[in-house]
């Protein structure tokens, strides 16, 4: 166990995660027994060299992807072997995502982007009948990350940090309690990276929103508030006093 913090105040853990790919007869150990806990109400960071198993622990986390071996809880309560229902309803609505290349529709404006994923798994008449309410908590979002006058863009009308302005609004829609961020300014420039950053930082002061936050940038990581390195297929970590803005 990296803390020993009362399980209340752990959002997310993991113990004994262990993924192995196999390629051409060849067997990839990625993660030999990772153990996590992520705190509620913090910023964690995620790091470690290219080809350590970072995205493949996030994927597991997200429930994208399962583990050989080991557990995984949210709140308290075990997901990794869960229902696919409740994988389904952990992975839309309990965490949100958002990854280094947006993933938005292109076809989509913002505002149709942000309230597509409450689409899934509803009726068309379940839809109907919200679609006022799913308008007006996409725009409120859109508005949240200072996007709301590009609403009817679609992502080819938009720069990077937009784009990824809107991926945090559709995370949101949910009022998920933690974020799951795989390089989330990884894709764009410095100052716009730092924009983006003091978006999430707000979010995580405002709204209590939990982040785990996977990043190559030293800087970024020395501004979390835990920061945890993967090795060798293993985790360590640390606290670290968070920097002033
Ligand atoms: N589907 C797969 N099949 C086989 N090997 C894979 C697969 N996905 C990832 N790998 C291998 O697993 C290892 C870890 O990959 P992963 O993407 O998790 O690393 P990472 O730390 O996120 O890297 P980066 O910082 O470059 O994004 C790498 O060696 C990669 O080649």
């Amino acid at each position: 166990m990296i803390h020993s913090t009362a399980p209340d105040q752990i959002v997310l853990s993991a113990r004994g995660l262990r993924r192995t790919y196999h390629k051409d007869k060849l067997a990839v150990p990625v993660l030999r027994g990772v153990d996590l806990d992520v705190e509620t109400g913090k910023v964690t960071a995620l790091v470690g060299r290219s080809g350590s198993g970072k995205s493949t622990l996030m994927h597991l986390l997200a429930t994208l992807d399962r583990p050989d071996q080991g557990e995984i809880y949210f709140q308290g309560k075990r997901i990794d072997n869960a229902s696919r229902s409740q994988r389904d309803r952990y992975r839309n609505a309990d965490v949100g995502i958002i990854f280094q290349f947006y993933h938005l529709l292109p076809e989509l404006s913002a505002i149709e982007n942000v309230i597509a994923p409450a689409m899934i798994g509803r009726s068309m008449w379940n839809y109907l009948g919200q679609r006022r309410q799913l308008q007006q908590r996409a725009e409120a979002m859109l508005d949240r990350v200072g996007l709301l006058h590009r609403a009817k863009h679609r992502p080819s009308e938009m720069s990077g940090g937009e784009m990824q302005r809107v991926a945090i609004a559709r995370a949101l829609m949910t009022d998920p309690k933690l974020l799951l961020a795989d390089e989330p300014t990884g894709n764009l420039d410095t100052e716009t990276g730092v924009d983006i950053l003091k978006l999430l930082s707000e979010l995580n002061a405002d709204d209590n929103l939990s982040i785990l936050m996977i990043t190559h940038d030293d800087e970024i990581a020395a501004s979390a508030d835990v920061c945890l390195r993967m090795q060798d297929g293993l985790l360590s970590g640390k606290t670290v006093p968070r920097r002033a803005a």
